[in-house]
């Protein structure tokens, strides 16, 4: 197995804080070049113009590029950031702009609104995504951001189509089994239900919680 490391930083929780709020408009404006640069009906010229501009603002951000992924980072407070995440990463363009959020009960639940950048069928979510913010979900869900769990089984039902637009993801814990813990979720869109997922997360040997707990 590649190397796996979750890697203790010495920055405080205020300053991890102002670094996010540093690259989170970034990370927001890049998603709104990747929606303009699927939807413009720009003339030539200016696409010329936006891919020189593009390309330098590129060349002067990679100008400080000291390592090829973010990695999941935590400080001695135990704040925990993973900026490059597929599912969530702050300063990610790519991942979906979700916001998560925990209830008392420990279920969670996440608004936002699917864009062009996301559609599979006309007008709909792609089923991957879908399967990528149930996967984030369920996964946060299940860590209950205390301990490190892993996707053993994932599976969706796909009951209607998801159309672009408004959606809400929301999963709890429906049982533990010693290192299994097994998330329902859904996905509801503006038509009302369209995904339902089960699946079974798991806690590696190795995870620092249960060693604490175990001993
Ligand atoms: C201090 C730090 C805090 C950090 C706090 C961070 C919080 C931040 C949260 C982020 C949340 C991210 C959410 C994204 C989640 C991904 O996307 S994870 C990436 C995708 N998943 C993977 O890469 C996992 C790949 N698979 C593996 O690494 C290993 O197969 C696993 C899953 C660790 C299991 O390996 P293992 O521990 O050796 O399992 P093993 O001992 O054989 O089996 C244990 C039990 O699980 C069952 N099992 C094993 N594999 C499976 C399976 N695939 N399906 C179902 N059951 C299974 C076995 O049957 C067994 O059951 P029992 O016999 O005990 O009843």
């Amino acid at each position: 197995m590649g190397e796996m490391v979750f890697r203790q930083v010495d920055l405080s929780t205020e300053e991890v804080d102002a670094l996010e709020a540093r690259y989170v408009p970034l990370t927001e404006a890049v998603r709104e070049l990747v929606a303009a640069t699927i939807l413009s009906n720009a003339d030539d010229d200016v696409v010329a113009e936006a891919l020189a501009a593009v390309r330098e603002v590129t060349a002067k951000l990679s100008a400080s590029v000291e390592t090829d992924h973010s990695g999941v980072n935590y400080n001695g407070a135990g704040r925990s950031w993973n900026w490059g995440n597929a599912g969530s990463g702050e300063r990610n363009a790519i991942a979906p702009p979700i916001d998560l959020k925990t209830n008392p009960d420990g279920s969670t639940y996440a608004d936002l609104v699917l864009g062009a950048a996301y559609e599979g069928p006309p007008g709909h979510v792609h089923g991957g995504v879908s399967a990528l913010l149930l996967d984030h979900l369920m996964g946060v869900t299940a860590s209950q951001m205390s301990r490190p769990t892993f996707t053993g089984t994932l599976t969706l039902r796909y009951r209607n189509p998801l159309p672009l637009g408004p959606i809400r993801v929301e999963g709890r814990v429906a049982r533990e089994e010693g290192r299994k813990v097994f998330v329902e979720a859904s996905i509801t869109g503006s038509d009302g239900i369209a995904l339902e997922a089960d699946g079974v997360f798991i806690t590696p040997t190795w995870s620092p919680s249960l060693e604490a707990t175990q001993n």
